[in-house]
C-alpha cells in the first residue's frame, strides 16, 4: 500500500498523525469527464466524446467506490461498450496488483483477478505513472482510462457513475436516469450527508488511530443510520418509489456493513442484519436485475482483512457471517 511521489512509488501507509487520529480521505485529482459530443464536463479537458470500446475501466471488486462504477455501467447496459479489468483484492506494498504479476507476488490468485489486458502492466500505479509520469498521490480504483489517448480519464468514481449515467445514451439507447433534474438537489444533499457519515464514516471508523477519532466517526455513523432507518419506514427508496443515484451509493457500503465493516472496522453497535428497513431494503436494491452479480463477497473479505495488516495483523479472513440477500424483502407495496 502506498502512493506515487513526483512519479516514484512509495509504500507508505495512510498518515493520520496530523489529524489527531482521524483519516481524512485526499480527493481524487483526475477529474476529466466524458461527454456525449466530447465537449468539457463540469471539471478538465474536452476532448473526451463519448464512443464505444474507447473506454476502459479498472476496478477492484472490493472496493465500494469501484463496486459504484460497476453498478451503473450495468444499470446503463454499457457492457458492450466499456471493457473492465479486475484488480486482485490483496494489496501489499506495490498497492493493487494485477492477476500474475511479476515481482513482489508472496500471496495468492484470487479467482476473479485479471492481467492487463492494455499494457501488460503488473501493478496499477504503473498506469498512474504511464498517464502522469509526475503523479503525486495516492493511487485509487476505480479508475477510467482512455484507450485513444493512453491516458486516464478520471480516478473520482463519484463523477464516472455520472457520465454513465448520460454520456452514452445515444449509443445504448437506455435512458434511465438516476439524477433527474427534479431531484438533483435532493439527491446531493442526501450523497453529501451519506458520504460523510455512512460512506466515509466506515473508513473514518476503522482507520482511526485515536480513541477519540473512532468514538467520533462511530456515533455519527450509527446516528446517521439510525435516520436512514426511520426515513425508510414509510418510503421503498430514499428518495420515493424510484432508484436513484443516492440508493445505488448507500448500497456499496450496506453490502460490505455485516461482513467486513461490523468487525474489521469495529463499526459494531449493531449489525445493518438487525435494522429491518435498511435490511431489507439492501436486500431490496440487491435482487434489483444485474445487481448481484456485481457483488463478489469473496473480493471484498479477502481486500480488507488481509490488506490492511497494521488493522489485523494475522491477515486472517473470518468465515461468517453467511447472509442470504436473495430472501423477500417485502416492500414492494410501498409505493412512495
Ligand atoms: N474518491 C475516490 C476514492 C477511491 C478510493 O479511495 N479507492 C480505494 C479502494 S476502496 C483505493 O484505491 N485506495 C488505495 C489507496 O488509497 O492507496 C473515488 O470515489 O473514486
Amino acid at each position: 500500500m502506498g502512493l506515487l511521489q513526483n512519479g516514484h512509488w512509495v509504500d507508505q501507509w495512510y498518515a493520520t498523525e496530523e489529524n489527531n487520529g482521524d483519516f481524512v480521505r485526499k480527493n481524487a485529482q483526475l477529474r476529466h469527464w466524458v461527454t456525449a459530443n466530447g465537449q468539457a464536463g463540469p471539471s478538465g479537458d474536452a476532448g473526451f466524446k463519448a464512443e464505444a470500446n474507447r473506454y476502459h475501466l479498472y476496478v477492484s471488486l472490493a472496493c465500494p467506490w469501484a463496486h459504484r462504477t460497476l453498478i451503473f455501467r450495468q444499470l446503463k447496459q454499457l457492457q458492450a461498450l466499456i471493457d473492465v479489468t479486475v484488480v486482485e483484492p490483496h494489496m501489499r506494498e506495490n498497492g493493487w496488483e494485477f492477476a500474475n504479476a511479476n515481482g513482489s507476488r508472496i500471496g495468492r490468485h484470487i479467482t476473479g483477478a485479471q492481467a492487463d489486458p492494455l499494457y501488460q502492466k503488473d501493478f496499477l500505479y504503473q498506469l498512474y505513472q504511464f498517464a502522469k509520469p509526475q503523479y503525486n498521490g495516492r493511487v485509487t480504483v476505480p479508475l477510467l482510462w482512455d484507450k485513444k489517448t493512453n491516458t486516464i480519464v478520471s480516478n473520482e468514481s463519484s463523477e464516472i457513475i455520472r457520465m454513465f449515467n448520460s454520456a452514452f445514451n445515444h449509443l445504448t439507447g437506455n435512458d434511465l436516469d438516476y439524477y433527474p433534474q427534479a431531484l438533483q438537489q435532493q439527491i446531493d444533499e442526501l450523497n453529501n450527508f451519506i458520504y460523510d457519515k455512512i460512506n466515509n464514516g466506515v473508513y473514518r471508523s476503522g482507520f482511526a488511530t485515536s480513541q477519540a477519532a473512532y468514538e467520533e466517526a462511530f456515533s455519527a455513523l450509527f446516528s446517521a443510520l439510525d435516520t436512514i432507518e426511520s426515513r425508510l419506514t414509510g418510503t421503498r427508496y430514499l428518495l420515493g418509489e424510484h432508484i436513484t443515484e443516492a440508493d445505488w451509493r448507500l448500497f456499496t457500503t450496506l453490502i460490505r456493513f455485516d461482513s467486513v465493516y461490523v468487525g474489521h472496522f469495529k463499526t459494531n453497535r449493531n449489525t445493518i442484519e438487525s435494522m429491518p428497513n435498511i435490511s431489507a431494503y439492501l436486500r431490496d436494491l440487491y435482487q434489483q436485475p444485474g445487481i448481484a452479480a456485481t457483488v463478489n463477497m469473496t473480493h471484498i473479505k479477502q481486500h480488507y482483512y488481509f490488506s490492511h495488516q497494521h488493522i489485523n495483523p494475522t491477515q486472517i479472513v473470518p468465515i461468517g457471517p453467511d447472509i442470504d440477500y436473495l430472501r423477500p424483502h417485502n416492500r414492494a407495496d410501498l409505493t412512495t
